[in-house]
């Protein structure tokens, strides 16, 4: 054993396990890790876990060569804009004691601090927004600064560690360390975040002991960050690891941030949600925050339990009133269009005999839609919505206070690529211990049965919807499921007759289109002061649905898909999204519309989705339009399945609305490029 490793001491990392500091074993670099787990795992079968130096981080130091010469060897350390550092002198194993001496005791200048980060001589500033360091290393004996900063805001927390000492040490040179608890960006993909424990050692005990209580007083002054979290972790989800990923990822981290959680392992679908809009207020208000680790599916019935909870005193989003209104104008304009189809073709059968196949089903369409005289819309949902008591209000505005964060556990995962750019665990964990919020838009679908849900990413009917109904038998498949029946969907080349009647984007919210939404996207931080303004459902919804009656637009077709995607939707099928400019609080649905089509023709759209994500127009057979509410009822006999981000709606005929930035994640959207800026 080396010396190094003799005066070794463990710390816990954050993947519950230990790890030696830099300082005292040397890494082998990470090649290029595709995942932080993919990554651990890598350095786990050598016995080596994450330092700083192991990964692909630019702004990390290079891996140390581990040799006991590396220590202390280098120019003068020079403090970043702050002048020159005192010097350190150079070590080796021929080095004189007061020489060794001189090296290790600290020194500053200007508040610049000398001292060893992750390994390296560097010196460092404890400013009001973090700490900066500058590297002094040298490459090929040519010396080379690094510098970087080390915001508070991206700071767990920082722990003194016990001093290092070793027969090496000179009396009264004995390093103290401190370990401040954080995460770098990987260098292909800044979204994707790996653990970083930064060590800072210096001789002396009093500089490091008066920087780790103002760190510690700066990150306590953090505004957002969550200090008592429900989790819920859904064990059937996905590949089956959310309970691994819980303990050996999630659960460190918000130990290390000093978050109290209450994990709950649920046991069948639909646990979490009965669990949340069950739960008394004053239980539901000592929580600042809702975690699911678990698939899309999960995140999805947490959203639907807040909602539920909200909607339940404050009022759904349209009344009987608003309902009555909506359903008479539908039908109002569907009839008018029916009866013009009617005319139109009986002008066709007087001037040219035989009626047309499509005239006479539109005559068929008017006449169904006179008779009938209804959509089929639903009346107020529930029994329960009459529940107005102080109780409900109160719970109602507790759920309204909660965010929800999400750690990918699931088989798509969806939500997590969409909102942090990555599947990874850690990144989502740290993006909710660091308190990073945004808002998010939510769809709320009505059905004519008076059932009602929430969606996030996508709602589905056709093949899409098909593709989930059929899947649900393979689940044993894994994710693999989807591509199996999904190709035999596409081999069956099914479609569906519908109206679909949408009410059209405004035009100054199309003035951001053609945006791809990142972290510190504006069109998302406006979704925030909107809500700020319009702060309840009902007036969102009256805004929307029935201001602008005259503007609906109604389409009758054959349809292979339809589909209402909400946010980007971002997956690993679809890297650019399904909606390449849906954002993820921009209020808008964008409607997808596949009319029935060739299996090559919905194979290209399914290529479309995938390669480059959807963009608004016309494009052939399907059609991409921004809208904020829709409404579809199947026409004729054939009918598939609404799917609702996993979940299977109990009605086809269906309204549903957007309701722009109503639910606050964990999250800050996906980090792009070298810039760190936080949304
Ligand atoms: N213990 C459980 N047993 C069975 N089903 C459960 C359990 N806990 C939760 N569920 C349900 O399982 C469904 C699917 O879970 P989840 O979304 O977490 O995984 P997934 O479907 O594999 O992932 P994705 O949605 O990303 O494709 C959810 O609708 C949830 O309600």
């Amino acid at each position: 054993m080396s010396q190094h490793a003799r005066s070794a001491s463990s710390i816990p990392l954050f993947e519950g396990q230990e790890f030696q500091t830099p300082s005292v074993v040397a890494a082998p670099a990470c090649p290029r890790p595709t995942s932080p787990e993919r990554c651990a795992s890598r350095q786990r079968s050598s016995r080596v876990l994450h330092v700083a130096a192991e990964c692909d981080d630019p702004l990390a130091p290079p891996p140390r060569r581990g040799s006991r010469s590396s220590l202390g060897i280098g120019a003068p350390a020079k403090a970043a804009g702050t002048g020159a550092a005192p010097m350190l002198g150079r070590a080796n194993s021929s080095g004189s004691g007061a020489r060794m001496q001189q090296q290790l005791l600290p020194g500053s200048a200007e508040g610049a601090v000398a001292m060893k980060a992750d390994g390296h001589r560097a010196t460092a500033t404890l400013g009001s927004t973090g700490i900066s360091i500058t590297y002094d290393i040298k490459h090929c004996c040519i010396p080379t600064s690094r510098a970087e900063h080390v915001p508070f805001s991206e700071v767990l927390s920082a722990e003194l560690l016990p001093p290092a000492t070793g027969m090496w040490r000179l009396p009264g040179t004995r390093l103290h360390r401190l370990v401040i608890w954080t995460f770098r960006r990987g260098a292909s993909n800044p979204a994707a975040w790996f653990p970083r424990q930064l060590v800072l050692e210096t001789a002396s005990e009093g500089v490091l002991d008066e920087w780790q209580q103002r760190i510690s007083a700066a990150v306590a002054r953090e505004p957002r960050r969550p200090r008592r979290l429900l989790v819920f972790v859904n064990p059937f989800g996905g590949s089956r690891r959310a309970a691994q990923i819980w303990q050996n990822v999630v659960k460190p981290v918000f130990d290390k941030a000093g978050i109290k959680s209450s994990a709950v392992e649920t046991q069948h679908g639909g646990h979490a949600r009965s669990l949340l809009t069950n739960m008394p207020g004053d239980e539901l208000a000592g929580y600042d925050g809702v975690v699911a680790i678990g698939g899309d599916g999960l995140f999805h019935e947490i959203i639907n339990g807040l909602l539920e909870l909200r909607s339940v005193p404050a009022g759904t989003s349209l009344d009987k009133h608003q309902w009555a209104e909506l359903q008479a104008h539908l039908e109002e304009a569907a009839a008018a269009d029916a009866a013009a189809a009617a005319v139109a073709a009986a002008e066709l059968q007087r001037q040219g005999g035989a009626a047309s196949a499509g005239a006479q089903q539109a005559a068929e369409a008017a006449a169904t839609l006179v008779k009938t005289g209804s959509f089929g819309l639903p009346g107020l949902p529930g029994g329960a919505r009459h529940m107005r008591g102080a109780a409900h209000r109160r719970t109602g505005s507790i759920a309204a206070s909660l965010r929800v964060g999400h750690i990918p556990a699931g088989s798509t995962d969806a939500v997590a690529c969409t909102l942090n750019g990555t599947r990874s665990a850690f990144t989502a964990a740290m993006h909710i211990a660091l308190g990073d919020g945004c808002p998010l838009d939510v769809l709320r679908i009505d059905s004519a049965n008076g059932h009602h849900a929430f969606a996030t990413c996508m709602v589905s009917y056709g093949f899409m919807g098909d593709v989930m109904a059929e899947s649900e038998n393979y689940r044993w498949l894994g994710p693999l499921r989807y591509d199996m029946i999904g190709t035999k969907m596409l081999a069956a080349n099914r479609s569906y007759r519908a109206r679909i009647s949408y009410l059209p984007a405004e035009p100054d919210q199309l003035a951001a289109a053609g945006k791809v939404c990142t972290a510190g996207c504006d069109l998302c931080r406006l979704g925030r002061e909107h809500i700020k303004l319009q702060n309840a459902f009902r007036e969102a919804s009256t805004r929307s649905l029935t201001r602008r009656r005259s503007e609906w637009v109604h389409i009758e077709s054959e349809f292979a898909g339809i589909m209402l995607v909400i946010m980007p939707c971002r997956s690993e099928k679809s890297v650019q999204g399904v909606a390449k400019y849906g954002h993820r609080s921009d209020g808008l649905i964008h409607l997808v519309m596949v009319k029935k089509c060739s299996r090559l023709q919905y194979l290209r759209f399914l290529l479309t989705l995938s390669n480059t994500g959807l963009a608004a127009g016309e494009h052939g057979f399907f059609t991409v339009v921004p809208a904020v509410a829709v409404h579809v009822e199947p026409v004729g006999g054939k009918e598939s399945h609404w799917n609702a981000d996993g979940e299977l709606l109990p009605n086809n005929h269906i309204t549903a609305e957007v309701h722009r930035g109503v639910i606050e994640v964990f999250a800050r959207g996906v980090e792009v490029g070298p810039s760190k800026t936080p949304a």
